[in-house]
This record gives structure tokens, sequence and C-alpha cells, in this order.
């Protein structure tokens, strides 16, 4: 596995290769959720690329970037045993020199839920995505469902601005108990871990009262909220049930239904969701 840490030796290495690329771009400290995506691009592309960044741009002021988990070590020993051909791990100088400018805006897609709760994330996503589109040049780049509304701002820039670039979704990954696999995990501690358990409970829940028959989502959406609110350490950020392509707000569920949430678990912001389809 090669070690890339500067965009010469990432374009030296990519005119060096044939076949179909797969890349996976991710903020390290990976899990199983990362090395399905690295599974499946190894399973379906000659070589694979692993990006290891941790986006500045994606983070607003009073966010976690300074604390995110890290353990580049851990990491590339993971990423070696899944089959992973290279690692791009820039500095954030490589990748924004001084006086780097121009952005992509995402569109109205991005203004909703998380967009609406981190203004400008979106924004700094789509920018950091495209860059390593352009300097990885991949056949396929692999994105989880678990961050459902970035899967779909991906999805709408990819093809608004023509990029030759197959996005491949892979599902949630999730722990035996349900919790959805994140970096951020690690932030919570064993009660507040066992707290984290309701948001998938909720969701759950939400697909039950749906297979019931409930159509209305302010009853779904009271009952996931009060589902939550069980748990003290609980304070939701936003439940949502949208049109899954377009993410527009529903007042009647009809399919496909993305079923989100964020909420704090203590100090820690946790995002999950389901698709009805
Ligand atoms: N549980 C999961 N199952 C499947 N894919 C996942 C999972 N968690 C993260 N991913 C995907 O891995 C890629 C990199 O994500 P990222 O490095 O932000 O990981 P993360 O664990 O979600 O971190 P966090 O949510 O704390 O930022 C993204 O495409 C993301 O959707
Ligand atoms: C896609 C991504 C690597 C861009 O920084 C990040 O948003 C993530 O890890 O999901
Ligand atoms: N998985 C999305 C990255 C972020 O939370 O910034």
């Amino acid at each position: 596995m090669i070690i890339l840490k500067t965009i010469a030796e990432l374009r030296q290495y990519r005119r060096g290769l044939t076949g179909l690329v797969g890349l996976v771009p991710t903020m390290g400290y990976l899990h199983e959720g990362h090395l399905s995506l690295v599974r499946a691009s190894v399973a379906e592309c000659a070589q694979t690329v692993v990006s290891i960044f941790v986006n500045p741009t994606q983070f607003g002021p009073g966010e976690d970037f300074k604390s995110y988990p890290r353990d580049t070590e851990r990491d590339l020993a993971l990423l070696a045993a899944a089959g992973t051909d290279a690692v791009f791990l820039p500095e954030a100088g490589e990748m924004y020199p001084p006086g780097t400018d121009t952005v992509v805006v995402p569109g109205e897609i991005a203004g909703k839920l998380e967009g609406a709760a981190r203004p400008g994330h979106f924004q700094g996503v789509a920018t950091v995505v495209l860059k390593l589109f352009n300097l990885v040049q991949p056949d396929y780049a692999y994105f989880g469902q678990k961050d459902a509304q970035q899967v779909a701002v991906i999805q709408k820039m990819v093809a608004d601005l023509n990029i030759p670039v197959g996005v491949t979704v892979m599902p949630t990954v999730r722990e035996s108990d349900g919790l959805a696999m994140s970096s951020r995990n690690t932030y919570l501690n064993p009660a507040e871990r066992q707290a984290a358990l309701i948001l998938y409970r909720s969701l759950q829940l939400a697909a039950d009262l749906i297979a019931g028959g409930e159509a209305d989502t302010g009853v779904i959406k009271g009952r996931m909220t009060d589902l939550i609110e069980t748990v003290p350490s609980a304070a939701i950020d936003y439940v949502s049930l949208a049109d899954a392509d377009s993410l527009t707000e529903l007042a009647v569920v009809a399919r496909p239904v993305l079923i989100s949430l964020a909420a704090r678990i203590g100090k820690t912001r946790l995002i999950d969701n389901i698709i009805l389809k």
C-alpha cells in the first residue's frame, strides 16, 4: 500500500494506473462502516484509493474540528488489511494553499436538515469532494448511507456539473445493538453509549408505525420525539420524514421516504436515518 502525502505524488501515481479506479473519501478514525466502502471498491475496481483528511472547511465555528478523533497508524493498518492500494493523506495546507478561495456552492438540497443545522457544512463537503475527484480521477466513489444528505448533495453535484464519476452508496453499518457506527461514538461515555440506542429505536418505531398504516408524518414525528425524550441526556436537533430524492418534508408518508434525525447525546451530536422504499 502506497502512502501519498502531496498532490504531486498523487498525480504521478494516478498517471501510472490502468483499469477501474475506486475512491473512498474519509476523515479517518476508521471503523467497519468505512471498511465496508473500501471492500466494495476493492471488489469492483482494479485500484482503490482511500483519502484520509479531516476537512476543516466543513466544520463550523464551535464544532469539533480540533477534537475530531485521529489515529493514522491504526487507520493505515486497517486499510492495508482491507486491500487498499493507495492512501492519500494530505496536510490542510496541501489542500488549501494560501489564497484558495474558489468553492462549490451546492443548491437547495443542501439548505435543509444537516445544512440548516450546520451552515456552510455542505459547501465544505462539496468543495473537498470535487477536489478529491479532480485529484484521484476515480471511475467510482463510495459513500455511506449514514450520511444520507451528503450522498444527495454529492449526487446532485455530479449530475449538475457533469462529473464523470459513478457514485456508489453503501448501507449503514451498525453495531450489534443497532447504533450506527460513527467515529464520533468514541466521544460517548458508557451511559451515553447506552442512551444513544434510542436514536435507532425511534427510527424503527417510525418504520413500525408506517407498516401499521400510519401515514400522518406529524403523528410519526411526535411519537419519535416522545420516545427520544424519555432519555434525559438526549436533545433533538431535528426529526424529519422527507422525500428521499428531493429531501422535501412530507406531510403524508409517500415512498421512498427518508426518515432522519440528529440529536445530541450529552455533548455528542449524532445522526442516523433509514429509507423506506
Ligand atoms: N456506519 C456507517 N456505515 C456506512 N458508511 C459509513 C458509516 N459511517 C460513516 N460512513 C461513511 O464513511 C465515509 C466517511 O465518513 P466519516 O469519515 O465522516 O465517518 P463517520 O464515522 O461517519 O464520522 P462522523 O459521522 O463522526 O463524521 C462517508 O461516506 C460516510 O457516510
Ligand atoms: C466525504 C467526506 C470525507 C468529505 O470530507 C466527509 O464529509 C465524510 O467523511 O463523510
Ligand atoms: N460524516 C460527515 C462529516 C462531518 O460530520 O463533518
